[in-house]
């Protein structure tokens, strides 16, 4: 049975009053046992992030990081720094990653080995822009940039991920994917899972993104092959952050 994961990305949001809401929201409340929560912030706010959250059950992530494990990289932060500071996740291949900074699938893969050579737990992001999928490329890219990752690694490092599929034009534009859009992609990676290992494949979280809200959250979570999500927008304020992690219960 896959635990769900509901993992909210601040991208470059926030701030450490939204940090201290959090922390008292999530110790108030009681979430579903059933159910992993994580919030992954902008890197200064990760140790207030952590303190904030101690309590609860919530795990604290990044946004990003280096595949380098030190040195002259001026802005650039570590594994190992992300794991001192508390992470115990952090996104990789993020769409806007990708498309603004750069990341094509070797900068993609190199991260995440370095994100599981520190222990962290690699959030694999890929999807498709409209154009991609207007021109029926979907399956073509979401799985090949899953394979440009899956193919490098060992079955142990593979087991370590978690995937999510994000629609690029799903993201920050309320656009949601209809539960069977997302279905049938993330029934796609499964299934493409499968050819590396069957367990590999049965076990594998795969979060939906894009425009998940309080609204629509239940009605994606009960697809099969949906096993949790990774919200950008409504992971900001706190109450529809919750009602998302409830819906996943
Ligand atoms: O990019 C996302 C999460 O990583 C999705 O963002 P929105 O939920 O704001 O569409």
């Amino acid at each position: 049975m896959r635990m769900p994961l509901i993992a909210g990305n601040w991208k470059m949001n926030g701030s450490l009053a939204l940090v201290e809401e959090f922390g008292r929201a999530f110790t108030d409340v009681s979430l579903p046992v059933n159910v992993e929560v994580a919030v992954m912030v902008p890197f200064p706010f990760l140790e207030s992030a952590g303190r904030a959250l101690g309590e609860t059950a919530v795990t604290v992530g990044a946004q990003t990081l280096s595949d380098q494990p030190s040195g002259a990289f001026t802005g650039e932060v570590s594994a190992t720094m992300l794991r001192e500071c508390g992470a115990r996740l952090v996104l990789v291949g993020h769409s806007e990653r990708r498309s603004l900074f750069g990341e094509d699938d070797a900068a993609v893969l190199s991260r995440v080995k370095a994100a599981l050579l520190e222990g962290l737990t690699p959030v694999l992001c890929v999807g498709e822009t409209l154009e991609e999928r207007e021109a029926q490329r979907t399956e073509a890219v979401v799985l090949g940039q899953l394979e440009a990752v899956f193919d490098a690694l060992d079955e142990g490092q593979r087991s370590r991920l978690v995937v999510a599929y994000e629609p690029v034009w799903a993201i920050g534009t309320g656009r949601t994917a209809t539960p069977d859009q997302a279905q049938s992609v993330h029934a796609a990676v499964r299934g493409r899972l499968t050819r590396y290992d069957e367990a590999l494949a049965a076990g594998m979280r795969l979060l939906y993104g894009g425009s998940m809200k309080a609204d629509n959250a239940a009605e994606l979570l009960a697809q099969p092959d949906i096993d949790g999500g990774l919200v950008g927008g409504a992971s900001l304020k706190v109450d529809d952050f919750l009602a998302i992690c409830q819906s996943a219960g």
